[in-house]
């Protein structure tokens, strides 16, 4: 276990070279030399609010049009790249006004979904408490410039300039988000001495164009409550011998990794959720596998292949709401699907008689039933497989039948094969659906409505202060 009242720098070398010193690694001086060219802040004009632009009307064509946008507040906090990123449209919108702005959006999208839904109440966005800094895990693709200002870096011998960042919108280009302000200052910190160590260890990056290259992108995920860092190299073939040093003089220089993981992904492949969920070419390369995180009351570790929530503050806000919801009194039996590491199922547990809690993600059952029991809750039991193909097994076994509460939190594209069927015939009074992605959502609950439970309310949380994203309670009752 690591000491975590050592956090940030480490002074242990003392070298002020840019080349590695004797261990090969690279000194503090160097990272910040390196840093400081990745600057916070920029000087941006700032334009007077103006009253007739605030209604949610003009804020939700203000970010749909993205035709100028009027109502700039600009905060110390402010992105050098907002513009070329795109990432956080609103991110210098004042934060009332974005909340606003994303109930508005949620009203204007049930409305479309057409006349089954437009009685539905929809209730005010609730805040994130974190505004900045609320980002706890990101995948950062990474790219080398050749030229910058017309002069060429190859030219000019072993001088490198190395990007960690997102794909342009609509160019092939990736733009370094240096020290993002959405994100928290643990990641924006790991990514400076990312910079620095794959410049100066030499760590070749992938280039799209010539098909050659070892460093693709990277997964950085941390936690708020212990700041325990887990970094992942993706990389298009095992190359140990050069990762080993970096990886090594990155866990040394910054106290807060706790582990560096290297994932082999064939060359110029977009990582999809499924393989980064199986993780079959996941190998430690240093350090540990698991960072400690709280939600609520509860204590959770994560692996690096599970899925972790984004915004651990509002999470913990969110798995309050969802306990809220259900108004267990201590006999009821709750199903929770998509239960990633067991966050809603653990929570639920002392209020419930019993949790059942699916997932298809070995790794994330892995942590899910260590979760239970590091918070010593006995009445869960998780299952790993598909949630459709669970739920019929458990049902013909007659393991589960009925169920009070149903609690649904699936990916993207929503429910697939017979989900909705399986989840109707254990007669819940109860459905509460979490959804990232409400367009695709209205399609399952328009099958939830069909078998008679209907929407009772929207509850948009703001899981992305700066961008145009929310997550969505849906609240569903048995008529
Ligand atoms: C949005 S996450 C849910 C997170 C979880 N509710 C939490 O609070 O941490 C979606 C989860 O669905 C799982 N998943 C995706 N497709 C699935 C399927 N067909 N059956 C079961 N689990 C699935 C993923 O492994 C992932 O953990």
């Amino acid at each position: 276990m690591k000491d975590f009242s050592k956090v940030g720098f480490s002074s242990r070398s003392s070298s002020s070279s840019s080349r590695p010193d004797k261990r090969g690694g690279f000194s503090d001086k160097t990272y910040r030399r390196d840093r400081d060219q990745y600057p916070e802040r920029d000087s941006r004009d700032v334009r007077p609010n103006r009253e007739k632009d605030r209604s949610p009307e003009n804020f939700v064509r203000l970010i749909t049009t993205k035709s100028g946008v009027s109502e700039r507040v600009m905060h110390e906090d402010q992105c050098r790249v907002l513009e070329k990123c795109g990432s956080c449209p609103s991110l210098d919108i004042s934060y009332k006004n974005q909340l606003i702005q994303k109930t508005a959006d949620l009203k204007l999208r049930v409305q479309k979904a057409g006349s089954d839904f437009s009685s539905v109440l929809v209730k005010d966005c609730v805040e994130s408490e974190d505004r900045l800094g609320y980002r706890h895990t990101v995948k950062l693709v990474v790219s080398e410039r050749l030229s910058l200002g017309g002069r060429s870096f190859q030219k000019e011998g072993n001088k490198r300039w190395i990007d960690l960042g997102f794909y342009r919108q609509s160019l092939n280009e990736v733009v370094d988000i240096g020290r993002c302000p959405i994100q928290s200052n643990t990641l924006n910190d790991v990514m400076g001495w990312l910079r620095t160590g794959i410049r100066l260890h030499n760590v070749s990056v992938y280039t799209p164009r010539n098909k050659t290259g070892l460093l693709q992108s990277v997964l950085l995920r941390t936690s708020r409550h212990t700041r325990q860092t887990l970094l992942t190299f993706i990389v298009t073939k095992a190359d140990l011998a050069t990762l080993r040093p970096l990886a090594r003089d990155i866990a040394e220089k910054y106290m807060n990794v706790q582990g560096i993981y290297m994932q082999v992904v064939a060359p110029g492949r977009t990582l999809n959720s499924d393989e980064e969920k199986q993780n079959e070419n996941l190998t430690l390369i240093v350090g540990q596998d698991l960072l400690e995180e709280k939600y609520g009351n509860f204590i959770f570790k994560f692996s690096a292949a599970s899925y972790m929530p984004v915004n651990p503050l509002l999470t913990s806000r969110i798995y309050a709401r969802i306990e809220e919801l259900m108004e267990l009194s201590g006999k009821e039996t709750v199903v929770d699907l998509f239960a990633g590491s067991g966050g809603i199922s653990i929570t639920a547990a002392p209020s419930a008689r019993e949790v059942i809690g699916i997932d298809c993600s070995p790794h994330s059952v892995k942590d899910a039933i260590r979760n239970a029991k590091i918070n010593e809750i006995k009445n869960v039991d998780f299952y790993e497989g598909k949630v459709d193909e669970v739920l019929a097994k458990l049902n013909a076994e007659k393991r589960l039948q009925k169920a009070d509460v149903v609690i649904l939190n699936p990916p993207r594209l929503g429910c697939e094969g017979k989900t909705i069927e399986h989840i109707t015939e254990l007669a819940p009074k109860t459905i509460i659906y979490l959804s990232s992605f409400i367009d695709t959502t209205f399609k399952d609950l328009k099958n939830f409505k069909k078998a008679g439970f209907e929407p009772e309310f929207f509850e948009p949380f703001d899981s992305s202060p700066g961008t145009l994203n929310y997550e969505v309670l849906c609240y569903l009752s048995k008529k």
